[in-house]
């Protein structure tokens, strides 16, 4: 059995991540059992209420908060020897930084995107700009949140953007008015309740190549997490782990 301590147990994935674990015919049940790290008092034998306790008591940590709170969170795993799943989004590059430093003495587990629709969607928009490598389309990556998101552009969006940076050596650029040559552009609309929607659009003069992935439901991305979460209890070298090591059939 795993013992996995899930923080920010209060937000829209802590809960989902918990519901699936309660419910009937999940396919975690006696292989994972969850306590919930809450920033509130509520306090119970399920609910414990303090970082550090919280990571000590676990053998993973699954994280889904904010950047700020998840870098102590990620300095307490490395303090108690812990390994520890990351989907919380927004840190910036310095932040990014600090997680390879941690991760040469814990196994982490990063993705921006836990879903396996995004992970697909990834290994497409990278086939397509391997063959547009003469720069003569024009990349762009359009994505929707719902209204209470607090980080812009998405860790997904920014993920892949850097991916197809990689292939043709374009900037990334957010929110421009204006297209230059060498440049993919990334937009973010904030409305409603919009669960998660990427699109990634190359467009040429006459044609253009649109490849879209919508989430519908949150339990994608809480999947995801679990699955992440049996895989680390089976890796114990340090280092930083991501989708195409849970997925390596699709790389
Ligand atoms: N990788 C992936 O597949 C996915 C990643 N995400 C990312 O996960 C993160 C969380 O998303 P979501 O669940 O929608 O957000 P919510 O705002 O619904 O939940 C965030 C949770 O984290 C807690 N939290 C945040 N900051 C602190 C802090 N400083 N101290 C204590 N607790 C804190 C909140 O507690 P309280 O409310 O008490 O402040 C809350 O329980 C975001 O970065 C999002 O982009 C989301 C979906 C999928
Ligand atoms: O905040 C969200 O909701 C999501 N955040 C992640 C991101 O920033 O890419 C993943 C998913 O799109 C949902």
């Amino acid at each position: 059995m795993i013992q996995v301590t899930i923080t920010g147990a209060s937000g829209k994935m802590g809960t989902t991540i918990l519901k699936l674990l309660d419910s009937q015919n999940y396919k975690y049940r006696n292989l994972i059992k969850a306590k919930a790290l809450l920033s509130s008092k509520k306090e119970s034998e399920l609910y414990i209420s303090d970082i550090h306790e919280g990571v000590k008591q676990s053998d993973i940590t699954i994280d889904f908060t904010s950047a700020s709170y998840a870098l102590k969170i990620i300095k307490a795993s490395a303090l108690y020897n812990k390994k520890i799943i990351i989907g919380t989004t927004g840190f910036s590059d310095a932040d990014l930084k600090e997680i390879e430093q941690y991760a040469q003495k814990i196994p982490i587990f990063l993705s921006p995107n836990m879903s396996i629709g995004i992970y697909i969607l990834s290994i497409l928009a990278q086939t397509a700009t391997k063959a547009l490598t003469n720069g003569s389309f024009d990349l762009n990556i359009l994505e929707y949140h719902h209204r209470k998101k607090l980080d812009s552009p998405s860790g997904t969006a920014i993920s892949i953007a850097k991916m197809l940076s990689n292939i043709t050596g374009d900037s990334i650029k957010y929110n421009e008015q204006r297209r230059y040559d060498n440049e993919i552009h990334i937009n973010s609309i904030r409305a409603g309740s919009i669960i998660g929607k990427h699109e990634i659009t190359m467009n040429g003069a006459f044609e253009k190549i649109s490849l879209i992935h919508e989430a519908f439901d949150r339990s994608i991305y809480a999947t995801g997490a679990l699955d992440a979460a049996l895989f680390m209890s089976t890796i114990d070298k340090p280092g930083i782990y991501g989708m195409a090591d849970l997925l390596p059939c699709l790389a």
